[in-house]
């Protein structure tokens, strides 16, 4: 496995070893000592998958107090992904990194807990799973929204399909402080 780090500090790509054959492929989407050996001692405890059509934009999503560290990737099509660190007194607060995943290049994006996270469905469908450190809290689900001026995303959609809940959410600046995730070094 293949660690790309990204511009944000902790957000990174995960490129697998690929096994392919004339049967088709395989590839460890996770091994908890080869991610140890790249930094990142994980223990995942939920496993989500969802799919969506093209234009579908899902986010930007956080959990906060149980934040959930996520690692995403695509099994059917491709999407735009994206990580928005919005932990209170971090140095990189509101800053954003991107990473376009599909079922061909098997890319993983790993989401560090206490950032937000969104994709874009770019393909005609795109089966999306990920893995997350802590448990669903529908008490705790928190949304910044997807077009946020002051984070300046480059989506490469503009008029997305949004969720009501998604359609609804705040701007990061209007989020009580006391609601947002907290660095912790
Ligand atoms: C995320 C989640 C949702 N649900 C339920 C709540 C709701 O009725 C339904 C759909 O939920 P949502 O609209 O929040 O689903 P969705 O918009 O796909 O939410 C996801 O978006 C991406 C970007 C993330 O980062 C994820 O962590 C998660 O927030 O599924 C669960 O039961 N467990 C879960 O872990």
């Amino acid at each position: 496995m293949k660690r790309i780090d990204t511009d944000l500090p902790g957000v990174c790509v995960l490129e697998p070893k690929v096994f392919g054959d004339t049967r088709g492929f395989f590839y460890e989407s996770y091994n908890r000592d080869t991610f140890a050996a790249q930094g990142l001692a994980l223990d995942f405890v939920q496993s989500n998958v969802s799919r969506s059509a093209r234009g579908v934009l899902r986010g930007l999503h956080y959990q906060w107090p149980n934040p959930q560290g996520k690692l995403v990737s695509v099994l059917e099509g491709e999407v735009y992904d994206v990580a928005v660190d919005i932990r209170r007194g971090s140095p990189t607060y509101g800053r954003w990194a991107a990473a376009v995943l599909s079922a061909e290049n098997h890319r993983h994006f790993w989401i560090p807990e206490g950032f937000a996270h969104g994709f874009c469905v770019l393909s005609e469908h795109a089966t999306f799973t990920y893995q997350c450190t802590a448990l669903y809290d529908a008490k705790a689900d928190a949304s910044i929204r997807w077009n946020d001026a002051a984070l300046g995303i480059d989506w490469p959609i503009s008029e997305p399909q949004l969720s009501d809940k998604d359609q609804r959410a705040p701007l990061l600046a209007d989020v009580p402080s006391d609601r947002l995730p907290v660095f912790e070094k």
